[in-house]
């Protein structure tokens, strides 16, 4: 494992003691989160008492258990390595305070169990809204100063349900045993609060608690960790107040941001990002206020923040586009992503994404057995267009949108038909162009292909000008392809069916990209211009963040002219 930084070993040689850790995107939190509890465990020796590990995503919680797992061996001997608890913070409430105590506040006389909403017997359980009755799986709580206040979303509007109708249903709830996801939380805060006892116990059995994430903390998360620190509990946050985009759900990200101001709570930061190139490092710093460091070098690879437009109801020309760059920047199609702000359009564009390969010649010989096992020319000459380009040297910008999708292209590309066409050409020869599937992959196939695709880039030098790769002998190797026909590989098959994913930006949130194409409405990226101050800015700072080399923000043509000042204010280069 890689050292630390004194940063994060700081952070980890830290006193017992609460602490506020306040990192930078990239920067290492997962590695320091464990690390700290392994050093908290050497330190307490065998003193009785647990330290629990708490994040938000079964994900983490999983990376974090396999990390402590591995360092735990170095503990020396007699040290209570077993006593962690590594978990989500919904997982650890509902183990240690709601299934074995919650029942008695809840006046049940079985254990509290979760209901998530098929269940018939909720029938019976709803409440009025002005338009029709809602079930209780859709009440929600949040706990301000102290008060308690019931709602439940209709759109993207919250709507309050009166205290007392809201009481009197989530008991009736209760005296069955049955929870919600949401109510889960507030009969832990209930059985906490009205039952001291209970409380020292918890805090007893966790006197030092580590909560990852920690802009995440909602509103009830609040009050029951404030009722633990109250009892004595050492609480320490580590997250970054400017990926908080769960507001909907209470969590403003300033339990974490003012934690500090505590007193006896100790200040720390993590200032290095180590996922990011330095383009987009500058970008983040530019959108969230920060300054903080990249850890990376630029690489000689394309790389940095892009802005480009698209029409609606065409995404597939920008994600052709895009796919196309992604050879060129070296970058996986499968650990890149196209990242929209909501469901809605996530699954919009879902309906249009091309399938991706990996390795130039890999995304030929997908493009051979698309065409001769598929028949499935279009896409086959897509993957062609997409094979070229990635052997070209800095092919203009747009080149494979515009030779795949028909229509005028651009006056700084008038090549682009003629070039079309010869590219076609390629693609259904399987004589002079593309050879056939059929053949052996390693031994047939491919000297074939090489001879075959070394002419069309001679051709595409005298004829438009366009240089090849200086690495080309690299790019064209055979490495991966099978000794049996190209037809018969399982990999390509899968490599087929391997489409460029499109998720929502919360989906993918604490994940490291190669390259993220962050498709946005017109608002969600004047938000994300104006900075971190609001939960859109702040869900389009997480996407930018995503991003290890390459970050292109999309935005619908119409609102080009308006937004491309501000863009390139703020460090993007257009495409193309
Ligand atoms: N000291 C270090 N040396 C080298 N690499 C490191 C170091 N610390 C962390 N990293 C690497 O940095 C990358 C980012 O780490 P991680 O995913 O934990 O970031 P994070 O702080 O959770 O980011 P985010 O909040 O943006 O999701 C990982 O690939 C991790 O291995």
């Amino acid at each position: 494992m890689s050292a630390l930084t004194p940063e994060q070993q700081a952070v980890v040689d830290a006193p017992m003691v609460p602490l506020c850790v306040i990192a930078c995107a990239g920067s290492g939190k997962t590695k320091t989160a464990v690390q700290r509890l392994v050093q908290m465990r050497r330190k307490l020796g065998n003193a009785r008492g647990r330290v629990a590990l708490l994040s938000f995503s079964n994900v983490a919680v999983d990376t974090f258990r396999k990390a402590y797992d591995v360092l735990a061996r170095d503990l020396p001997a007699g040290v209570g390595r077993d006593r962690v608890e590594i978990d989500t913070l919904d997982g650890f409430i509902t183990s240690t305070i709601l299934r074995p105590h919650g029942h008695r506040t809840m006046g049940a006389s079985q254990a509290a169990y979760l209901v998530t909403g098929g269940e018939t017997f909720l029938g019976g359980f709803t409440f009025k809204t002005p338009t029709y009755p809602m079930p209780i799986t859709e009440l929600n709580v949040a706990l301000i100063e102290g008060k308690e206040c019931f709602y439940y979303r209709r759109n993207d509007d919250l709507e309050l349900v009166a205290n007392g109708v809201a009481r009197d249903l989530i008991g009736r709830l209760g005296k069955t045993g049955a929870y919600t996801h949401d109510l889960g939380r507030y009969w832990a805060y209930r059985a906490l609060k009205e039952r001291p006892e209970l409380l020292t116990v918890v805090v007893r059995r966790y006197p030092h608690i580590l909560i990852d994430e920690a802009q995440d903390i909602g509103t009830v998360h609040q009050a029951i960790l404030q009722l633990l620190i109250d009892a004595g509990a050492c609480v320490t946050l580590i997250g970054d107040p400017n990926q908080g985009i769960y507001d909907f759900a209470g969590a403003d990200g300033k339990f974490l941001s003012e934690y500090h101001q505590r007193p006896g709570v100790l200040p720390y930061s993590l200032t290095r990002n180590f996922r990011s190139v330095p383009q987009i490092v500058s970008l983040a710093n530019v959108l969230s206020g920060r300054d903080d460091v990249a850890e990376r070098a630029a690489p000689a690879t394309l790389h940095g923040a892009f802005f480009t437009g698209y029409k609606r109801g065409q995404h597939a020309q920008l994600i052709t586009a895009f796919q196309g760059v992604l050879a060129i920047a070296g970058a996986d199609a499968k650990r890149s992503a196209v990242l929209c702000r909501g469901r809605g359009l996530a699954e919009e564009v879902r309906g249009d994404v091309a399938p991706a390969g990996q390795g130039t010649v890999k995304v030929f010989a997908a493009a051979a057995v698309l065409r001769d096992h598929k028949k499935d020319f279009r896409s086959a000459f897509q993957r062609v267009a997409i094979g070229v380009a990635a052997l070209l040297d800095k092919p203009p910008h747009g080149l494979v949108s515009y030779v795949t999708q028909p229509g005028t292209p651009p006056a700084r590309l008038p090549e682009a038909r003629a070039l079309r066409r010869v590219i076609w050409a390629f693609t259904r020869d399987p004589k002079a162009g593309l050879p056939s599937a059929s053949l052996t992959a390693d031994t047939q196939w491919h000297p074939q292909f090489v001879a075959n695709i070394k002419s069309l880039l001679d051709k595409l030098q005298t004829k438009f000008g366009l240089t090849p790769a200086a690495n080309i002998g690299l790019k064209l190797k055979k490495t991966g392809l099978p000794n049996a026909a190209l037809s018969s590989s399982k990999d390509l098959a899968d490599d087929e069916a391997a489409l460029l994913r499109v998720d929502t930006v919360h989906q993918a949130k604490g994940e490291s990209l190669d390259a993220v194409l962050y498709m946005t409405l017109k608002d969600h990226a004047e938000e994300l211009l104006a900075g971190v101050g609001t939960e859109v800015g702040r869900i389009g700072y997480v996407a930018s963040t995503r991003a290890r080399n390459l970050l292109w923000v999309a935005v619908p043509k119409n609102a080009l002219k308006d937004l491309r000042p501000l863009f390139v204010g703020k460090g993007f280069q257009e495409v193309g």
